[in-house]
């Protein structure tokens, strides 16, 4: 059978995030033809299948457990808290994510996107920009295009190093658990090791968090730092400072695997049932032979591009994880549908591209964390010590005025950063329950250029937490 070859306007490799919402956008708004190629049979990539979607529902799971836990302080008698129906949930989630799934078939179908499925990559002569795609179906298929954008997404680091270390499993691996764990070790103390070791240890899991320094979350302001890893010790994960490089892990007969560390309380051993590694991620940019057509890629083997979203190869573009900027959906997708823009909008878009400067974003932790701009180790080390200042907000929240147990008191702590004589707001850094919705209105004003003085004019919603932000002194 000859092989399938067709010509598109815009082919897309990678139906996640930034894929979709870039070929929608050409087709639905701009009438562009134009196909997305998904190689693992599914749409909505890392996201919907394996990160933000299913992993919100785990941690509303793990809140719901702490609010049920707390319904006591409100007078009301739930008696013992009850078991966490893991199996059961599981399927419920995925179940839902299948409909998701769906959904995005039909979003393509009805924006006239054509969905390719298979894997691709680049192939034909050097200097040719031809897609060869191994279709799920057996066939192979040839595609060219006036445009070409890649959003291969990421996949989860394991460590190479560590005797034992395959018996650990990723984030990926977390969303297969069919069975809760009754003991796990978390490596990694970024988003994904936060997240997941305050899910499991939500869930009555016994957590043992390893990071390699004394806090977690060390990307963030300080304050976040502290604040997050004190919460975690005082919640009961098991945090294990300081930790080196596993010696080994050893898998026994039971399926339990035994860990031989050394962390800052010196060497030792413990078993538990899974080991996630949370280490951070790489881009999936290797199969693709972008020696073909000549795409440059960096030292991590990420995707360069400029602030267009442009490869060095005219005609060839990349977003999202990729290019290893920030490793955000609502990155990818506004990233995705700018260049859309930029491409096919006509004259008006000529200059559209995505700032990435001032982009909110929160940890699902427990607490939540909430921040944008800079922290304050970063905004002395631009503005200068003499032209910054900080306002603290340090509070019990009116949640947990009723509760009897002083130790269950939770402390929400805002953080706002202000620079120069206008002392404009150029870092928020909030910990407190609902700190990732309360985040979202005030990144508007933000990126506005708020000033201190705009934040107090605002007049405060009373009661809420999210006041305190327009009433700092
Ligand atoms: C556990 C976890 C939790 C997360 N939580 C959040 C969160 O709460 N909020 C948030 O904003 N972000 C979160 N993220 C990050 C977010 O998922 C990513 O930033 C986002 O999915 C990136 O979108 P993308 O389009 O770049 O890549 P992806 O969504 O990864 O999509 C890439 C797609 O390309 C496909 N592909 C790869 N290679 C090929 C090929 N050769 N041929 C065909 N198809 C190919 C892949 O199968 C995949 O479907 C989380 C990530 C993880 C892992
Ligand atoms: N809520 C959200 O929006 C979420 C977003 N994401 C996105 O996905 C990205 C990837 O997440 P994640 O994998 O957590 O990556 P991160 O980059 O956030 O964190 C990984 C951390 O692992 C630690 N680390 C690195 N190498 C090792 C090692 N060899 N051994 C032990 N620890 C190591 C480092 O922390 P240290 O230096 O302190 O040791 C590093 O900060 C995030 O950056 C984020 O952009 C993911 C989940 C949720
Ligand atoms: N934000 C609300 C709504 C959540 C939401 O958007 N749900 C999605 C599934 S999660 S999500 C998958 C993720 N969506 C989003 O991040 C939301 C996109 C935002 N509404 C926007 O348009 O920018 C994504 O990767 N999008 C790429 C794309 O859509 O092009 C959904 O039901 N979608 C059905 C539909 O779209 O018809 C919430 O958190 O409750």
């Amino acid at each position: 059978m000859a092989p399938i070859t067709k010509h598109y306007e815009y082919l897309v490799i990678g139906g996640g995030s930034g894929g979709l919402a870039s070929a929608r956008r050409a087709a639905a708004r701009y009438g562009v033809s134009a196909a997305i190629i998904e190689g693992s049979g599914r749409l909505g990539g890392t996201c919907v299948n394996v990160g933000c979607v299913p992993k919100k529902i785990m941690w509303t799971a793990s809140d719901t457990a702490k609010r049920v836990s707390e319904a006591k302080y409100y007078g009301m008698d739930v008696g013992n808290v009850p078991k966490f129906d893991w199996p059961n949930f599981v399927e419920k989630r995925e179940a839902y994510i299948r409909r998701l799934n769906g959904i995005y078939e039909r979003n393509l179908e009805k924006d006239k996107v054509d969905y390719i499925s298979g894997w691709a990559r680049f192939a034909g002569a050097k200097g040719e920009k031809m897609v060869e795609v191994s279709l799920l179906s057996g066939e192979t298929a040839y595609y060219t295009a006036d445009h070409i954008l890649i959003a291969v997404g990421g996949y989860a680091a394991v460590p190479q190093d560590i005797p034992g270390g395959h018996y650990g499993t990723t984030s990926d691996g977390f969303f297969k658990l069919t069975e809760q764990p009754k003991r796990v070790a978390v490596v990694g103390a970024g988003y994904i090791g936060v997240e997941l070791a305050g899910v499991f240890n939500g869930l009555g899991t016994e957590t043992h968090f390893f990071i390699r320094g004394d806090t977690v979350l060390r990307q963030f302001d300080p304050m976040i730092q502290e604040a997050i890893t004190s919460s975690y010790i005082k919640h009961g994960v098991k945090l294990h400072k300081q930790a080196k490089a596993f010696e080994k892990v050893a898998k026994l007969p039971s399926g339990a695997l035994k860990i031989t560390y050394e962390d800052i309380d010196g060497k030792s051993e413990i078993e538990v049932d899974a080991l996630i590694w949370a280490i951070g991620r790489g881009p999936n940019s290797a199969g693709l032979r972008l020696d073909i057509p000549g795409v440059e890629i960096d030292k991590k083997e990420q995707i360069v591009v400029d602030a267009f979203q442009n490869t060095n190869v005219p005609g060839v573009y990349s977003v999202g994880d990729d290019i290893g900027w920030l490793e955000l959906t609502p990155v990818a997708i506004a990233a995705g549908r700018r260049l859309s823009d930029r491409l096919f909008g006509g004259p008006q878009f000529k200059d559209s591209k995505l700032d990435y400067d001032n982009v909110p974003t929160v940890v699902f932790s427990h607490p939540e964390v909430g921040t944008i701009g800079l922290t304050e180790p970063e905004a002395r080390k631009k503005y200068g010590n003499e032209n910054v200042k900080v306002y603290n907000s340090k509070f019990v929240g009116m949640y947990y005025a009723v509760f009897d147990d002083q130790e269950k008191k939770e402390s929400t702590i805002y953080k706002l950063i202000v620079g120069g004589p206008e002392e404009k707001v150029v870092g928020m850094h909030l910990v407190g329950d609902a700190s990732a919705e309360i985040l979202q209105g005030f990144g508007v004003a933000i990126r506005m250029g708020a000033t201190k003085k705009d934040f107090d004019n605002c007049v405060a919603i009373h009661p809420t937490s999210a006041e305190e932000l327009v009433t700092l002194v």
